[in-house]
C-alpha cells in the first residue's frame, strides 16, 4: 500500500468510527472560517455539494468551475446567503487583470486572487479597478488578495525550476508584502509561512490559508501543509479545505471532524 493509499484508509476508518458520536448540528463559528472550494466541473454538482454542507457559509469558485458554467453559479450562491471567494488567480498585464477586476468585483463577490507577481502596477491598477467595479454596481468593495507563492510548490522547485534565489519564506513573506504595499487586503499563503507573514504584515492583513490538511487525510499535490488547527493557531483568518471534505466518503462527517478540530483549537487561541 502507498502512503497515500494509508492515510487515505486511516482517513476512513476515522470517519466511520467516529461518524456516530458527533452532534448532527455544528453550533460554533468556527465553521464560518473554512472556505470550501468547489472544485467539480458542473453546475448540478456544485449545486449538489452546497446542499449537502449546509453549514459552509463560504465557498471558493475557481477556475474549474467558472470555465465550465461562468458566473451563473455566482447567483445560485448569493440566492443562498452565501459569501464567495471568487478564485480565478488574474495574472497579466495591468490593463487586463484591472478589467477583470473591475467586472468581477460587480459580482459583488467577497474575496478576489491576483497573483502577485503581476507585479506594483498591475495590483494597484487590479485594486482601483475593483473598487471601482463594486461602486458602480452599487456592491460592497471585495477584498482583493495576492497569491504569495502557490501551495503546491516546495523550496526545491522554487530554487531549481523557477530560479528564483531567496529562501520560501522569505520569498513568500516579500510577495505578501508587495500585495500589502499596494493596498490590497491580504494575501494567499501557505500555512507553514502564515505565522511570519502575520508577525510582519500586522492583524489587519487578511491572511487565507489552502493547503491545510487534518492528520486523517492525504495531502494529494499540496506541498507546504499543516493541519486545521495548526493553521489556525499560526494566525491564518480562513481556511481553504477542499478534498479532505469533498471526496470524503460522508462529506459532513469530515467537516464536522474538522470543526471539532478548530473548536479546540480555538480555546487554546483564546
Ligand atoms: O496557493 C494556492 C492557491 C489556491 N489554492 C486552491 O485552494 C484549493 C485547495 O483545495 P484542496 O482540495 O484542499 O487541495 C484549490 O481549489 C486550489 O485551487 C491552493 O490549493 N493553493
Amino acid at each position: 500500500m502507498s502512503n497515500q493509499e494509508s492515510a487515505d484508509f486511516i482517513g476512513l476508518i476515522l470517519t466511520v468510527k467516529f461518524a456516530n458520536l458527533l452532534p448532527q448540528n455544528i453550533p460554533n463559528m468556527t465553521i464560518d472560517k473554512v472556505i470550501v472550494p468547489l472544485d467539480v466541473s458542473s453546475q448540478a454538482d456544485a449545486i449538489a455539494l452546497i446542499e449537502t454542507l449546509p453549514q459552509v457559509t463560504f465557498w471558493k469558485v475557481g477556475l474549474e468551475l467558472f470555465v465550465s458554467c461562468g458566473p451563473q453559479i455566482l447567483k445560485q450562491l448569493k440566492q443562498r446567503n452565501k459569501r464567495i471567494f471568487l478564485d480565478l488567480k488574474f495574472h497579466d498585464i495591468p490593463n487586463t487583470v484591472a478589467g477583470a477586476c473591475r467586472a468581477a468585483a460587480r459580482y459583488g463577490v467577497d474575496l478576489i486572487t491576483i497573483h502577485a507577481t503581476a507585479g506594483k502596477v498591475a495590483l494597484k491598477a487590479a485594486q482601483s479597478a475593483a473598487e471601482m467595479g463594486a461602486n458602480e454596481a452599487g456592491v460592497p468593495v471585495p477584498k482583493l488578495i495576492a497569491i504569495s507563492l502557490l501551495t503546491s510548490l516546495n523550496a526545491r522547485e522554487l530554487a531549481l525550476d523557477l530560479k528564483i534565489p531567496l529562501e520560501l519564506p522569505e520569498y513568500a513573506l516579500q510577495m505578501a508584502l508587495l500585495g500589502q504595499e499596494c493596498g490590497l487586503a491580504g494575501a494567499v499563503c501557505s500555512p507553514q509561512e502564515v505565522a511570519q507573514l502575520r508577525r510582519t504584515c500586522g492583524d489587519d492583513f487578511l491572511l487565507v490559508c489552502p493547503g491545510v490538511r487534518p492528520s486523517w487525510a492525504s495531502k494529494g499535490d499540496q506541498k507546504r501543509s499543516l493541519t486545521p488547527s495548526e493553521a489556525l493557531k499560526a494566525g491564518a483568518n480562513y481556511l481553504v479545505i477542499g478534498r479532505p471534505i469533498t471526496e470524503a466518503n460522508n462529506p459532513m462527517t469530515a467537516l464536522k471532524l474538522i470543526s471539532q478540530e478548530l473548536d479546540a483549537a480555538e480555546k487554546i487561541v483564546k
